[in-house]
């Protein structure tokens, strides 16, 4: 059986109190962080210096997704952070195999996100260099967006392409997840669930993980 994995995003937490928000979903399987710079994306969020303290407080090992520029300089730093993923954006990185490996080197697993227009056909080679392959099913910046259909397709050809080759990638997706929507991503062959207002907005997040686990696992 395939095993599926939650990992709220804390871009919907209070981050006034996120010690107390990060123990709210101790039962999910990673924590999203939410890298933002107001240039790859039009938002701002938090840089190394809070990731490094989220990890020192973190029940959960830290999924971090980078929207930022010029990933190939600020990613590895990341890496060396402790977290245990460090996905870069396809679409920001000059040489995205070099990056993948300093990643891997540096401890972490290597991700590559793309948006929702970004085709995967151009990075089927590359994906054995890869641990995660993350398929934004929104336009990344922003929490509380409608899931993307359109994204469908190349989550099912991302999937079959890891199938063919035998890869132990994983096929993440990141926006508009509920417990209706995870069923169609889980469909299209993604494992790996980032789930923002849905937990968060949730009065019992522990439970709405939960619920969202118990509805993609109607599709495994
Ligand atoms: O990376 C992003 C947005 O850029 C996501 O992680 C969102 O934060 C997910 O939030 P919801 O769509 O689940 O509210």
């Amino acid at each position: 059986m395939t095993h599926l994995r939650l990992n709220p995003s804390i871009l919907s937490a209070d981050f006034v109190n996120l010690e107390a928000e990060l123990q709210r979903i101790a039962s999910a399987d990673a924590v999203h962080v939410d890298v933002m710079d107001n240039h790859f994306v039009p938002n701002l969020t938090l840089g190394l210096p809070i990731v490094r303290r989220i990890q020192q407080v973190s029940p959960l090992p830290l999924d971090v997704h980078l929207m930022i520029e010029d990933a190939d300089r600020w990613a590895p730093a990341y890496a060396e952070s402790g977290a245990a993923s460090v996905t870069f954006h396809a679409e920001a990185a000059a040489a995205p195999v070099r990056l993948a490996r300093e990643l891997r080197d540096a401890g972490a697993k290597a991700g590559m996100a793309l948006r929702p227009a970004t085709p995967v056909e151009p990075y089927l080679d590359m994906l054995g260099e890869l641990d995660l392959l993350l398929v934004m099913t929104v336009e990344p910046g922003f929490g509380g967006q409608s899931f993307l259909d359109l994204t469908l397709p190349k989550i099912r050809r991302a999937a079959e392409a890891v199938r063919g080759a035998d890869l132990p990638l994983v096929i993440q997706v990141d926006g508009g997840i509920t417990e209706e929507t995870i069923l169609r991503a889980a469909d299209a062959g993604a494992t790996v669930f980032v789930a923002g207002s849905s937990v968060y907005g949730a009065d019992d997040a522990a439970a709405a993980i939960t619920a969202l686990r118990a509805a993609a696992a109607r599709t495994a």
